[in-house]
Order: C-alpha cells, then sequence, then structure tokens
C-alpha cells in the first residue's frame, strides 16, 4: 500500500524530504486524557497491552490529537522477559517489578527462546489492527529493548538507580551474563521479525540504560548484541537509541542501522561528527524544555532544527516524554517542527 506521509521512512533512508518528520518517544499513552480514558476501562497496563484492539486504539491516538509523523505499537519492552518465562507486574505509580529474578545458572535453564506467534501474539495482532486502521497515513514503528536493558530488568527485578545487581553479574558471573544475553539477542531478532512480518514499518531498539556502564563493559555486553540484532533485521529501517551511552557514538556509526538515537546531553556537531554522514540521527530536546513556556519550546526547538540541519535527521525529544507534560506544549513542539523545517 502507498503510504500517506512517509517522511520518517525516507529521512531513516537519508532520503531528500520536504521538512523534517517528528515523533515522540513514549507519546502513546503517559500524557493524554483520551489515553487514561481507555485505560480506565481495564484493571492495569498490562490488560491494556493484551487487549489488541485497545492497544491499537491508543497508538493511533496521538497520531490524530498530536499529529505525528508516526505512530508506535503500544506495548512494553518488558514483554520480552514476561514470553522467556520471567512475568513482570506494573505497579502503579512506582513501574515494573519481577516477582522471579535471574541469579543463577539454574534460573537461567527455566526460560526459553519463545515462538512471538504464540507467547507474543497478541503484540503481532494489535499491529496488523493498527496497521488496518492507519490506511497508511503514517508509517507504524515496532520496537523492543536493546539485551542489556533487557538483562537489567531481569536481573534487578525492578527498576533502580545503580542497577548495581546486574552490574554485579558482570563482574561476578561474566559466562553466565553473556549466556543470558544471547539468549534475550535471539529472542528479540525473532520478535522484531515477528512483527516486521505483521506490518511495522520500521523498528527501534531501546537501550535505555547503556549509559551505566563503562566503555569497554558496553561494548562486550552491550554493543556486541545490538550489532547482532542490526546484521540480522534487514527488511526495513532500524534506529537504535543508546540513552546516555556518548562514549560509544564512534562505534554506533559502524553499526548496521539507519538512524542512530541521541539524548538531549549529546552535543549535535558532535555526534555528527562522530558518527558520521550515513545515519540519520534522531532526537534530541530535553523532554524537560516542555515545562517552558510556548515561546521558549518555539525557541529550543528551532535551536536544536538548526544545529541538525535539514538532512538525515527525525526531530524527537531526547528520552520519553513525561507524563505530567500538557499535551498542548507537545503540540507546539509538533507544529514548531513542522513550520520550520519547512522553510
Ligand atoms: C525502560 C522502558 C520500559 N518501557 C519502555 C522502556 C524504554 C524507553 C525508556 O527508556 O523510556 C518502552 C515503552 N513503554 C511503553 C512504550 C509504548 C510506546 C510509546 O509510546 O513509545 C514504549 C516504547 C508504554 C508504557 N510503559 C509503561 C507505561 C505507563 C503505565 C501506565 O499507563 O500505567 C506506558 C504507557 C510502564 C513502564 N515500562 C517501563 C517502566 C520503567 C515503566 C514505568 C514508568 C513509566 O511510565 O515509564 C519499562
Amino acid at each position: 500500500m502507498q503510504m500517506k506521509n512517509d517522511l520518517l521512512i525516507r529521512a531513516a533512508r537519508g532520503e531528500k524530504t520536504d521538512r523534517t518528520p517528528v515523533w515522540l518517544m513514549r507519546q502513546a499513552g503517559r500524557i493524554l486524557p483520551e489515553y487514561r480514558a481507555v485505560r480506565s476501562k481495564l484493571n492495569g497496563f498490562i490488560d491494556l497491552v493484551k487487549n489488541p484492539e485497545l492497544a491499537a486504539e491508543v497508538t493511533i491516538q496521538p497520531v490524530d490529537i498530536l499529529d505525528v509523523d508516526a505512530a508506535i505499537i503500544f506495548s512494553d519492552i518488558l514483554v520480552v522477559p514476561e514470553a522467556m518465562g520471567l512475568p513482570y507486574e506494573m505497579i502503579e505509580k512506582k513501574g515494573p517489578i519481577f516477582p522471579n529474578t535471574i541469579q543463577k545458572e539454574e534460573d537461567i535453564d527455566k526460560l526459553r527462546v519463545f515462538d512471538p506467534k504464540s507467547e507474543l501474539n497478541y503484540v503481532l495482532e494489535a499491529i496488523k489492527i493498527t496497521k488496518k486502521e492507519l490506511n497508511g497515513r503514517v508509517p507504524l514503528i515496532g520496537f523492543a529493548g536493546a539485551p542489556w536493558t533487557i538483562f537489567s530488568y531481569m536481573v534487578e527485578g525492578s527498576g533502580s538507580k545503580t542497577f548495581s545487581k546486574a552490574r554485579k553479574m558482570l563482574y561476578t558471573q561474566p559466562a553466565l551474563s553473556h549466556q543470558l544475553l544471547q539468549m534475550i539477542t535471539d529472542s528479540t531478532v525473532h520478535y522484531l521479525r515477528a512483527q516486521i512480518a505483521s506490518g511495522a514499518d520500521l523498528v527501534q531498539i531501546f537501550d535505555s540504560w547503556a549509559g551505566i556502564l563503562s566503555p569497554e563493559q558496553y561494548d562486550e555486553f552491550a554493543l556486541k548484541y545490538i550489532d547482532q540484532i542490526c546484521d540480522a533485521i534487514n527488511e526495513v529501517p532500524v534506529t537504535v537509541f543508546a540513552k546516555g551511552a556518548y562514549f560509544a557514538r564512534e562505534k554506533m556509526g559502524g553499526l548496521n542501522c539507519e538512524t542512530i538515537g541521541l539524548d538531549w546531553n549529546m552535543d549535535i556537531e558532535e555526534s555528527r561528527k562522530l558518527i558520521g554522514d550515513s545515519k540519520t540521527l534522531q532526537g534530541n530536546l530535553d523532554p524537560c524544555a516542555l515545562y517552558g513556556s510556548f515561546k521558549e519550546i518555539e525557541r529550543s526547538t528551532k535551536n536544536m532544527l538548526d544545529d541538525f540541519g535539514t538532512t538525515r535527521h527525525i526531530a524527537n525529544l531526547g528520552h520519553g516524554v513525561y507524563p505530567d507534560v500538557d499535551p498542548e506544549k507537545v503540540k507546539c513542539f509538533v507544529q514548531t517542527v513542522k513550520e520550520y523545517s519547512s522553510k
């Protein structure tokens, strides 16, 4: 099917576009009252993730309401550990918890590299419904967590400031760590391929906890596995977003992917130099900038656009949008990108 707005895909591939495409990480859910209305019909977040019809509905809300150039499927990175045999719970106002965690060899023996068509069919169904309802309006982004970030939750059992249990395992049980990371990697490749077969037009890998590793450890325990995923996925453009991995930018320029996401700590000009001209860059306005006045948002968004230039850029925030941001401020960001980059 011909896509009506394919700016995201064209920008990812480095083709010329009439303006810079824009979307926001974590745009589905969180900020919209319309999302909370849908969510309140169910018992909780996980029920919504597992309900393909409603997941499709909240995936499309930001396209209708915020006028962004892409939809991202409403799901979570933690569906992968669950499908591997480690279920999670989502505690209101606190975040995810894993009742069981991975500490030793016997824990890994109980896990499986799963078949996404059975274990994660609810995500694939949500993608199919979303594609049908979007009817080619904008591309649909699929996603997964990077192996290191998924490993962190599986070992730590919850969010953490330091993830010291997860990092401890890299020092005390490196072979076991590699075994688990490889299992997550293999599962993720199957899962992303299934998302693409179901209709995802681009996929993004979120390495949210990249920034807590040393550069050497990031090479050994994180980038190596992202590299495998990028090599395995060739059907659609791939975006790698490694939050805080400023030290790995030069190496990320060598990944077999189309786009590298930047967080707001990363200098744009320096990132372009380190990563090179063969990648599209995505980002990187500070999510907190959206708490500023409309005038300030316009100013900082225009500055960002000036720094990135008009080619090989996908406008976004430097991390997910925060839950209490006023949707009108998000619209201001989106409209500023659209208008200013058209000139
Ligand atoms: C680390 C991580 C998680 N999940 C995700 C990441 C990587 C991105 C990042 O670094 O922000 C990714 C994610 N989670 C969700 C999406 C949906 C698509 C989107 O809008 O981008 C995506 C892409 C829905 C969600 N995932 C979650 C919510 C909020 C749950 C609710 O509605 O109650 C949503 C809409 C819950 C979640 N899920 C996770 C946490 C830590 C939490 C609790 C705190 C929070 O809200 O971020 C794990």
